[in-house]
């Protein structure tokens, strides 16, 4: 890859941006994971996530998905539907995985999972591979 994690500043998975989220990764069979807890800078509405940030999560672990593979690809669509809240200051997981691959496009389901199980948010997105040099 050209693209190293050392050099990177991405605002979700770097570890030396100094505003960025800081996410770790688990790798679990076809599924990658993240566990994120909100803070009050994060929140829309009154100690709620914000939609966007949580999107943000969601693009990011299943590009993460990708990136642990070797394919380097890019974000080109993203759907999101969120049907529960999902409450600041308590742990929630977000997952994604592949759903298919057809040429050089990809697409990747992911979901938020507050700690009792509850699926809060439903993701689907398309990612194009591109060449590695980004
Ligand atoms: C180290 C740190 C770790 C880093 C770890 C990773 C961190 C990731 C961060 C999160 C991920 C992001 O946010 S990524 C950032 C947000 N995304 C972007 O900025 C991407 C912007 N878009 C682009 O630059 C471009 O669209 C490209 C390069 C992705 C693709 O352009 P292209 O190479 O010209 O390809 P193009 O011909 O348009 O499309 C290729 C084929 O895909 C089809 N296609 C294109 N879009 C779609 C679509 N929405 N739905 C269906 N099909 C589509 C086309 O019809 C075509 O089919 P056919 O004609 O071949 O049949």
């Amino acid at each position: 890859m050209s693209v190293e994690l050392r050099d990177s500043m991405c605002f979700g998975c770097s570890p030396q941006n100094p505003i960025g989220l800081k996410l770790k990764f688990i790798h679990d069979g076809d599924i990658c994971r993240s566990y994120f807890t909100g803070s009050r800078e994060h929140e829309g509405w009154p100690g709620i996530m914000h939609g966007g940030l949580l999107t943000t999560l969601l693009d990011e672990v299943m590009a993460q998905w990708l990136y642990e593979r070797d394919i380097m690809a890019m974000t080109v669509e993203i759907n999101v539907k969120f049907s529960k809240p999902v409450p600041i200051g308590q742990q929630f997981a977000v997952e994604g995985k592949q759903e298919s691959k057809k040429g050089r496009l990809i697409v990747l389901e992911g979901q938020v999972l507050l700690s009792d199980g509850t699926v809060a948010t439903k993701a689907t997105a398309k990612f194009i591979q591109v060449k590695n040099s980004i």
